[in-house]
């Protein structure tokens, strides 16, 4: 008789050999196998219809050639991609990511973990992702519209508001939303709205589709203090990145009465203990796009190059960067001086070692795939307001954004519960967003 941990591990090792060198899926395959052991023991229909398997399995990959020319003429050749993986709640939905480190193992575990984040938002949309290994840093603005014009010549075909509808994730905002969108409707003589989120809310974007992911992350620790008998308010946070999610996720906090003393980008950390100024890093970040170090210009406030932000003691810490930015050492260290809460605004900003390290100490620790979930589902709600021809006040759109975090909280703290792990949200998360898909997929049969 095999037990459901045996064949869960069978099931790992076979995902292993099968996606070599694809270290960053095979650690988002990983965490959410090892949640499913009690979940076999009480569905063995799952194992019979082999649901596990057909999940870490995407449905289709595409893989593409982007030839573009820089601004003196040169020919640059970048590879795109685009995984579809599971359709089972509704078309493939999730971000394009810009970054040179950009390979099909990223694209694969930020698809992955996009499967049950875009279950537990509640709203009908499958998992998908995909992005280039082009570098955005430094080109000009008719670089990066040739480049995001030659990257959706070929995307657009396997394109749709029923099959497929990305939006944007690191490198990819509301201006190569823009270019992307506009190549779409020139090749395919369609203005189909819904075919892309995250567009300008002058053009079809929702509001408050640039502040969700951030507001969510923030909505979702409230709700996890909540829970513990104690609030946002008066705390000292630190966030990373200073890109969209790190952001809106700042101006969430303080809106809620935190003080939020730092925060980062690739190169450094800025330290800033009065709290950091937004107005100040808006305009640095979001329209003047220059690096973080020339905060201090114009504020007394400490840079330092290559810092590691979770030194700095804080109640509250949101990594909202990048994957695997905070190892067990930070997680110890953060625990160590009394941080009470974690929220991960971004993809598997946490190790394996940092999140056995929060969860081992009781901390309130919220897994990306719950905690950032309020950006794609605003971006469902974006879907719904194009399918109607219509266009919702900020006011409402939060308010429905705020609900949803609720509700995925909600679900993830029973879900916990009724599995054993009472506290424990990377159960809670797992378990949730797996149920959702399996169940579609038993319904659909083999396929
Ligand atoms: N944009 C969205 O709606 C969503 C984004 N996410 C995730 O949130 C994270 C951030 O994405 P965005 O803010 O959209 O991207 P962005 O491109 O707007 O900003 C990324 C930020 O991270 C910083 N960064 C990158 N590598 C870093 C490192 N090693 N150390 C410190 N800072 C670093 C960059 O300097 C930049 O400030 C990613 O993990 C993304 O997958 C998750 C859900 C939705
Ligand atoms: O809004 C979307 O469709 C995707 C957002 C995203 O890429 C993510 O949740 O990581």
């Amino acid at each position: 008789m095999v037990t459901p941990s045996e064949q869960i591990e069978h099931i790992y090792r076979q995902v292993e050999r099968r996606n070599p060198g694809e270290a960053e899926f095979h650690q988002a395959v990983r965490e959410v196998l090892e949640c499913l052991g009690p979940v076999l023991a009480k569905y063995p229909e799952y194992a019979d219809q082999k649901i596990i398997e057909r999940i870490c399995e995407p449905e289709r990959q595409l893989i593409f050639r982007v030839p573009w020319q820089d601004d003196r003429g040169v020919v640059q050749i970048a590879r795109g991609f685009r995984v579809g993986f599971n359709s089972a709640l509704g078309p493939y939905k999730g971000g394009l990511r810009f970054h040179p480190s950009v390979y099909l193992g990223i694209i694969k575990f930020l698809g992955f973990e996009q499967i049950f984040k875009n279950a537990l938002t509640g709203l009908p949309i499958g998992g998908a992702k995909g992005g280039s290994d082009f570098d955005p840093k430094g080109r000009s603005d008719s670089e990066i519209m040739r480049f995001c014009q030659s990257f959706m010549t070929t995307l657009c075909h396997y394109l749709g508001e029923y099959t497929d509808v990305p939006a944007g994730d690191i490198g990819v905002g509301a201006r190569e939303i823009g270019y992307l969108f506009g190549q779409y409707k020139r090749i395919t003589n369609r203005y189909e709205s819904g075919v892309l989120t995250g567009k300008s809310p002058e053009w079809g974007g929702a509001l408050v589709r640039r502040e969700a992911t951030g507001y969510g992350t923030v909505y979702f620790v409230e709700e996890m203090l909540k829970s513990r008998g104690d609030s946002i308010e008066g705390k000292r946070c630190t966030v990373s990145g200073s890109g969209n999610v790190a952001i809106y996720a700042i101006e969430k906090l303080q809106q809620l009465g935190a003080k939020v003393i730092a925060c980062s980008d690739s190169n450094g950390i800025i330290h800033d203990p009065r709290g950091i100024d937004l107005t100040l890093l808006k305009q640095l970040k979001e329209v003047e796009r220059r690096r973080i170090s020339d905060y201090t210009a114009h504020r007394d406030a400490s840079y330092v190059q290559g810092g590691v932000i979770w030194d700095i003691p804080c109640d509250v810490a949101l990594p909202c960067a990048t994957q695997n930015e905070l190892d067990e050492t930070s997680a110890k260290t953060l625990v160590r001086n009394g941080c009470v809460a974690v929220g991960e605004g971004a993809n598997m900003p946490t190790t394996p070692g940092g999140v056995r390290t929060f969860i081992g100490a009781g901390i309130a620790y919220g897994p990306g795939k719950a905690a950032n979930a309020g950006g794609v589902a605003t971006s469902a709600l974006e879907m719904q307001q194009n399918a109607s021809r219509d266009a919702w006040t900020f006011e409402h759109t939060e308010r429905r954004l705020h609900e949803i975090m609720k509700n995925i909280h909600q679900d993830c703290f029973e879900t916990a519960k009724e599995f054993g792990s009472p506290g424990n949200y990377l159960i809670g998360a797992n378990i949730v967003g797996f149920r959702r898909v399996a169940q579609a997929m038993l319904a659909f049969g083999i396929i």
